[in-house]
């Protein structure tokens, strides 16, 4: 079983315009919305391969009852702890004619420390029952930045493995626990070091600081140019793939919800990697991970894995 914890999930709309200009009236052809946040993308994702999983966090308010509710229309699991404030709406603009997205992401409302107890509670229960458990995303805003240490602490404790997807301190104190994976994207690498990283050994270095913290796999996602991927016995990279972009919103959930598959499946991390790489790539053609896992399979086969150290 692979839990995941969205600490801050959202409903995720989606609206596509016809040359999308700021300051003046839009039109929007299209508009779709999805349960969102980093955690429940990859039990989405998960759930898509073909495991087992189940999302925890919070979600309140009608909009939190419409991802419960979406959730199980998708035959995912679920044990949110529901709070008395709305679950934020994020939206995402395509721009059709620019091929450019653009994320509006709202913050999230303050959670009350009573909720907080009832998540490490559910956390502890969940740790019983599962091999991997997934902490991903940004925090509400009145959570201590040294949340996902203490969650990850108790997974461990509990025989899970863990990864975290997070970004700045907590991504920095959610290390110090010393998680099996992380899992920033390149921008998120750099923000958080505070570092303009201009080639391949600058993010072997910058990675460095996660080897030493004692965590296993360290991979960098970054979009268009591929993934880079570092561990105690040596680096990765993959080739570009050159794909038509249909959506790119949700792909490095992708490829975290491939890593935790492959994890709870005890395959190898190079294995993984060429999984977790096609997954993300027919999620950024496709814009969905709802594909049979034979098309996965075949753009395996793409993925070209280049070992660099
Ligand atoms: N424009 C793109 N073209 C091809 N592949 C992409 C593109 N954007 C993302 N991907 C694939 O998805 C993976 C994760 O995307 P990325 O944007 O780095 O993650 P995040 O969504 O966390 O920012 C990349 O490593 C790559 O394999
Ligand atoms: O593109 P990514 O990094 O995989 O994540 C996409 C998800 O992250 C979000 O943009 C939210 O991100 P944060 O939790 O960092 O605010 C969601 O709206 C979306 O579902």
């Amino acid at each position: 079983m692979i839990a995941t914890i969205t600490l801050n999930a959202a409903i995720d709309k989606t609206i596509e315009i016809d040359s999308f200009t700021p300051g003046s009236v839009n039109r929007v052809l299209k508009s779709h919305m999805e349960p969102g946040g980093k955690g429940i993308n990859v039990s989405k994702v998960v759930k898509a391969l073909g495991g087992s999983t189940i999302a925890l966090g919070f979600v309140g308010g009608d909009s939190g009852k419409w991802i419960d509710e979406s959730l199980s229309a998708l035959e995912i699991e679920t044990d949110f702890v529901l709070i008395n404030q709305e679950t934020r709406t994020n939206i995402k603009i395509i721009d059709t004619a620019k091929k450019q997205i653009t994320d509006i992401n709202d913050q999230g409302k303050e959670v009350e420390e009573i909720w907080v107890e009832r998540l490490y509670d559910k956390v502890r229960l969940w740790a019983e029952a599962s091999n991997v458990m997934v902490f991903s995303g940004s925090l509400l805003p009145n959570i201590s930045s040294d949340i996902y240490q203490k969650l990850i602490q108790i997974a461990k404790e509990k025989g899970c493995k863990t990864i975290l997807d997070a970004d700045g301190q907590a991504l920095l104190d959610g290390a110090k626990a010393a998680p099996y994976m992380v899992k920033p994207n390149i921008h998120e690498l750099e923000n958080t070091f505070g570092v303009k990283l201009k080639n391949e050994q600058d993010i072997i270095k910058c990675c460095q600081f996660f080897l030493e913290q004692g965590i296993g796999i360290v991979v960098i996602s970054m979009g268009a140019e591929g993934a880079l991927m570092i561990t105690k016995d040596g680096a990765w990279k993959t080739e570009k793939i050159k794909v038509a972009v249909k959506n790119t919103v949700g792909a490095g959930d992708s490829m975290v919800g491939a890593f935790a598959y492959g994890i709870d499946k005890g395959y190898a991390p190079v294995e993984i990697l060429s999984l977790a790489v096609a997954t993300a790539t027919v999620h950024v053609e496709q814009g969905t991970v709802f594909s049979q896992y034979s098309v996965i399979e075949q753009y395996k086969k793409r993925v070209k894995i280049l070992e660099i150290r």
